[in-house]
């Protein structure tokens, strides 16, 4: 595959379309699910559509958490602050959004995986830093972070 021809995370993983289907059944699940229910109480009706679009983003799709939500890597680390969230929270929450992504058919291939799961691991435990935060440690002007597909490159390739 030469370069040019790379699909970014964001196609590869199904677009826009497949990720509000995942954020959509993960929630369903975390509403569910007795530890993480209580932290997720009082989310907004939009929630899992701006993960979504956060997540969609970062992973090389068109600016939606930016531009159609208003948000930015500053204001979506401003959720999380003063939320003390534990490891145990965090692993679940892991544990779910992989789980939702294997029933939603998420591309498996190990290329793909290694990039979504890396991205989560970082995301996540960096959430679990900063909910214990009390200033926001990212300028509101900071760009929005980006993920790629790391050394493997691209998707799996027969
Ligand atoms: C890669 C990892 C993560 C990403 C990309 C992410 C993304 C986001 C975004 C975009 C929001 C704002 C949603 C909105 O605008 O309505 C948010 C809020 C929130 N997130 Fe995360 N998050 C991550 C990890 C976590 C983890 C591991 C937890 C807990 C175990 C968590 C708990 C929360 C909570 C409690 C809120 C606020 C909910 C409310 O408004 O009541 N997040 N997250």
């Amino acid at each position: 595959m030469d370069t040019q021809s790379i699909p970014t995370l964001y196609d590869w993983a199904g677009g826009n379309e497949k990720l509000e289907q995942l954020t959509t059944l993960f929630y369903s699940k975390v509403h569910q699910d007795a530890l993480l229910e209580p932290v997720f109480r009082h989310m907004s009706p939009e929630h899992a559509q701006h993960v979504a679009h956060f997540i969609g983003e970062v992973f090389g799709g068109p600016t939606r958490y930016t531009h159609n939500d208003h948000g930015s890597h500053a204001s979506m680390v401003a959720h999380h602050i003063g939320k003390h969230l534990t490891e145990g929270m965090r692993k679940r929450w892991m544990h779910l959004l992989l789980e939702s992504a294997d029933e939603l058919g998420l591309p498996s291939d190990p290329e793909f995986r290694s990039a979504l799961v890396g991205y989560l691991e970082w995301g996540s435990r960096i959430a679990v830093l900063n909910s214990t935060a009390t200033e926001n440690p990212i300028q509101p002007n900071e760009p929005m972070p980006r993920w790629g597909w790391g050394v493997p490159g691209g998707p799996y390739q027969p």
